[in-house]
């Protein structure tokens, strides 16, 4: 029962919520992204409820979230990244959703990430520590997911399109 639902799942800047926008619209489907989802809940940017309320409060709203995500019978999702990463929220994103790896290399993923206020995990760590948790990161969002698909190209519509072809 999860042939229309679509979730996208990656690091911080590999593209979830641009290639996801595009793709809702390639398809028709409605879009729903994680983060933006949890900030009008909370009345508060996520960077707000990381210094006000900690991480663990953030993961426990993404568990929270993830009823309500599986609603619509079609649906295109970017995640967080760090969404699939909890055990309980993976087991039921993968019961409904297709899961689509965004491989986007490292370099690209820090070029647009560096100096975002907004993204509360990039802005505290070296570009070291960044590249630390990226590998760490790689492989769980890799076996988790359904298929990869490379992020980095320039035109988004590519990137679409290279999802729908290997949704087939
Ligand atoms: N294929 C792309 N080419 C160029 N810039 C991109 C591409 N995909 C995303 N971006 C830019 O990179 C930044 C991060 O993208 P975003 O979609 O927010 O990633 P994520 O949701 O995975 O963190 C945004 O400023 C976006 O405009
Ligand atoms: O990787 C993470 O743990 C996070 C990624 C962010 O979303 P993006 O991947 O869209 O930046 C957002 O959910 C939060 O800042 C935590
Ligand atoms: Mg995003």
């Amino acid at each position: 029962m999860k042939d229309n639902r679509i979730m996208l799942t990656g690091f911080m800047g590999s593209g979830k919520t641009s290639v996801a926008t595009a793709l809702a619209r390639e398809l028709n489907y409605p879009f729903l992204d994680t983060d933006k989802y949890i900030e009008e809940r909370e009345g508060m940017s996520v960077a707000d409820i990381f210094a006000k309320r900690g991480e663990a409060y953030f993961r426990t709203l993404e568990h929270q979230i993830t009823f309500d995500l599986m609603k619509n019978f079609s649906a295109v999702i970017s995640s967080g990244g760090g969404f699939i990463l909890t055990d309980a929220v993976y087991q039921l994103a993968a019961s409904k959703f297709n899961l689509v790896f965004l491989d986007t290399p490292f370099e690209v993923c820090l070029s647009r990430i560096k100096n975002d206020k907004s993204r509360p995990l990039a802005a505290t760590r070296t570009d070291e520590e960044l590249l630390k948790l990226y590998n760490y990161r790689r492989g769980i969002y890799r076996a988790r997911s359904d298929f990869s698909v490379d992020g980095s190209k320039k035109l988004l519509s590519d990137v679409v399109d290279e999802i729908i072809h290997k949704l087939k």
